[in-house]
């Protein structure tokens, strides 16, 4: 039996509107691109008013499931039951009237309005003309329910991250969905920040208003908040249960089975080292023309790794971009073994200077292009992908591109894949592979391990440990504080654009760091 959104009954009515929890499973649920079954006969259920979490190491299959179940693919076979009813999902419009929503990653809300304006927007009958006044008395009293509000009156792009992303959860209960799919929906925020809004969304999950579907590589957060999991891995359903009755090490099993991890890498001491990379009075503009780096001094030894810790949108990203030839300097200079250093494709490759940006398959990757032809970025001019200038072989590029997969372990059907079909994690250790598979002298990572799941980041992490062990100078920036305490010998805080506090990792602690990041430094 197949019901539309509006044959649904009506359900009960709760304090917080007339809606109240949603059901859900997925029955047989198989999605096949080509070749590739991402997703095998996936059984699971989400029960009404529970908080379930969904795991899988990177290329499990989790994205194409919640796709599937949001509408933005249809299933090659199954069904979802919502509430025990089947329901077809032809589009997310559909997902969207029947109460399910999602909050991803990454913000969707447009900066420059106002919450009021950005939530009046998103509705499905926003009116022709607007009665701001009335919206804004109506979305009052309707805040004054939830456990948690915003400002209302300010423009999104002033909010900070962990506002920003309540509003993204608070539009959703606006509109009315009872059923929440959260897809790492802390990944931008400080571990404070995700502790609050988890605990509240589980206050209403508690109270049978809301169900939440949460994908998450963070097993802390999962065993503190989830009341059920289930485990994809390679497409199918591995199992799952009550979080409270599983242990850590057995949902880890499910996960990946019995792959053994990757032993950490020690650090090596190093006598003082020669300065390899030196960044002289660097200042940059952000998109809008405003200052975005202010007179950033900072020297990196061989053998070193600097940490750069900071609430994001504190000149980071600029810092980064302006190192990797993406952004103007206004003024300063960048020295390589004091020599001066601008960051064209032969100066780094004359350098050794090699990065991995945020957001890697915008940032590093020709999306359309295949796996072994995004691989051979750094290459396709040398032999022997190149054995005359401009004739590319086929051959040995496709050859070493499979020696990089096997390596790094990326999930692809081959290296003739477009590259824009890797799910996020892999991408992200496709563009690692390419840049730390030779000798390097100068790293620079922006949150490298962002997506990525709790195997991968071990791996990740040793590598970037190993080129430090090797003598290359890394310039690490991440917004992971637990990362920059792990990896760094000294750890610098970038506040509104400046770097006034720099320390030794012996020297230094998280409520000091803590600190400098909100600027009382
Ligand atoms: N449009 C597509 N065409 C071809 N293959 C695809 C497509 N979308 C996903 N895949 C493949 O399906 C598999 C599952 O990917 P999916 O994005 O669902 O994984 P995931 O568990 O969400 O991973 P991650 O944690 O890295 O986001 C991957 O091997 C991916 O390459």
């Amino acid at each position: 039996m197949s019901a539309t959104a509006a044959a649904l009954a009506e359900p009960p009515v709760s304090p917080l509107g007339a809606k109240k929890a949603i059901g859900l499973e997925t029955i047989g649920m198989t999605k096949i691109f080509g070749s590739m079954v991402a997703l095998g006969d996936v059984s699971i259920k989400v029960k009404p008013g529970s908080f379930h979490a969904l795991l899988g190491e990177n290329g499990a299959g989790k994205s194409t499931l919640v796709k599937c179940i949001m509408g933005f693919y249809q299933p090659t076979r199954g069904s979802v039951l919502i509430d025990g009813r089947e329901t077809e999902i032809s589009n997310p419009k559909v997902a969207r009237d029947v109460g399910i929503g999602m909050v991803y990653q990454h913000f969707t809300l447009v900066p420059s309005l106002t919450a009021t304006e950005n939530l009046v927007i998103a509705r499905a009958d926003v009116p022709s003309v607007i009665d701001w006044k009335k919206e804004k008395k109506s979305l009052d009293a309707l805040f004054d329910r939830m456990p948690f509000r915003v400002p209302l009156d300010v423009p999104v792009s002033s909010l900070a991250a962990g506002e920003k992303q309540k509003l993204e959860i608070l539009k959703q209960l606006y509109l009315d969905q009872r059923f929440l799919i959260l897809d790492e929906p802390t990944s931008v925020l400080t571990p404070g920040e995700a502790d609050e809004i988890l605990g509240l969304l589980k206050t209403m999950t508690d109270a049978g208003d809301l169900t939440i579907l949460m994908i998450s590589h963070k097993f802390r957060e999962v065993t503190a908040f989830a009341d059920e999991f289930s485990v994809l891995r390679k497409g199918e359903y591995m199992g799952g249960g009550v979080t409270a009755n599983v242990s850590v090490a057995e949902m880890s099993r499910m996960m990946i089975g019995d792959m053994k991890l990757r032993e950490r890498a020690a650090r090596k001491t190093f006598e003082k080292q020669p300065v390899v990379l030196d960044l002289a009075g660097i200042c940059a503009e952000d998109d809008e023309g405003l200052p975005a780096v202010d007179a950033v001094n900072l020297k990196i030894r061989a053998g070193e790794i600097v940490g750069i810790a900071g609430v994001s949108g504190n000149g980071q990203s600029e810092l980064i971009e302006t190192l990797t030839g993406q952004r103007d300097l206004t003024s300063g200079r960048f020295f390589v073994k004091d020599q001066p250093y601008e960051p064209s494709r032969e100066k780094m490759a004359k350098f050794k200077v090699f990065g991995l940006p945020e957001e890697p398959l915008k940032n590093a990757c020709v999306r359309r292009m295949t796996v072994a032809e995004n691989l051979a970025f750094r290459s396709f001019d040398q032999p022997p992908i190149s054995k005359r200038r401009g004739f590319l072989s086929p051959g040995p590029m496709r050859a070493k591109a499979k020696e990089l997969i096997a390596a790094y372990r990326v999930k692809t059907p081959g290296p003739d894949e477009p590259i824009e079909n890797l799910s996020g994690g892999n991408v992200q250790r496709a563009v690692l592979a390419r840049e730390l598979s030779t000798q390097v002298e100068v790293l620079i990572v922006a949150n490298p391990c962002f997506g990525l799941d709790f195997a991968s980041i071990a791996e990740i992490r040793s590598q970037i440990m190993d080129q430090r062990n090797g003598g290359a100078a890394v310039l690490l920036v991440s917004e992971d504080l637990d990362e920059i305490l792990e990896l760094s010998d000294r750890v610098a805080v970038m506040s509104e654009g400046r770097i006034d506090y720099v320390a030794p990792i012996g020297e230094t602690d998280r409520a000091t760091i803590g600190q400098a990041m909100a600027g009382h430094h």
